[in-house]
């Protein structure tokens, strides 16, 4: 299924110099977002920075929603992940989308102007209410968790 979504082009290289965000093969999930930067940028062992887009989306849909993620390649050969481990765009935001990476990893990595340094992937949200009870109906697990079931 493709859904239309509003882009707003905040940084007149987008589109011409760093191409607009686009899926890599016809069954991929996730789009590369790339640092609209001036300049390289040093990320030192430890450091995070926010890198801005250069673009603005509006989702304008209660029951779908974005997530920012990792690259792999970055995450696993370079240490570079997520400030926030994950970034969730809200439907109703409208300002330009923000790539928070931290380098967890021992080596300086330098980010390039127009580097792919993560990932957006659109997903269904449900928005719940809740009803307040004061006992649940049983169920198999009951309040068993964190491991209680042995790790074999
Ligand atoms: O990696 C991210 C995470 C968030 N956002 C934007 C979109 C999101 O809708 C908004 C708010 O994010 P979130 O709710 O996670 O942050 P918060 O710290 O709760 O801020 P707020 O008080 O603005 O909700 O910031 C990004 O651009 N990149
Ligand atoms: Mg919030």
């Amino acid at each position: 299924m493709m859904k239309k979504i509003d882009i707003k082009i905040l940084d007149p290289r987008i589109g011409s110099t760093f191409p607009l965000p686009a899926y890599a093969t016809p069954g991929s999930a996730g789009l590369d977002l790339r640092a609209c930067l001036d300049a390289s940028v040093e990320l030192k062992p430890g450091e995070t920075t926010l890198l801005p887009t250069g673009l603005a989306i509006h989702i304008g849909d209660a029951n779908l929603a974005a997530v920012i993620l990792p690259r792999s390649g970055l995450g696993h050969k370079h240490g570079v992940v997520l400030g926030n481990l994950v970034g969730l765009i809200d439907s109703d935001y409208q300002g330009q989308l923000m790539v928070s990476v931290w380098n967890r990893g021992q080596t300086t990595f330098v980010i390039e102007p127009g580097e792919r340094i993560a990932q957006m992937v659109f997903v269904p949200i449900v928005q719940a209410e809740f009803n307040l009870v004061e006992d649940f109906d049983a169920s198999e697990r009951g309040e068993g968790g964190f491991g209680h079931s042995g790790r074999q």
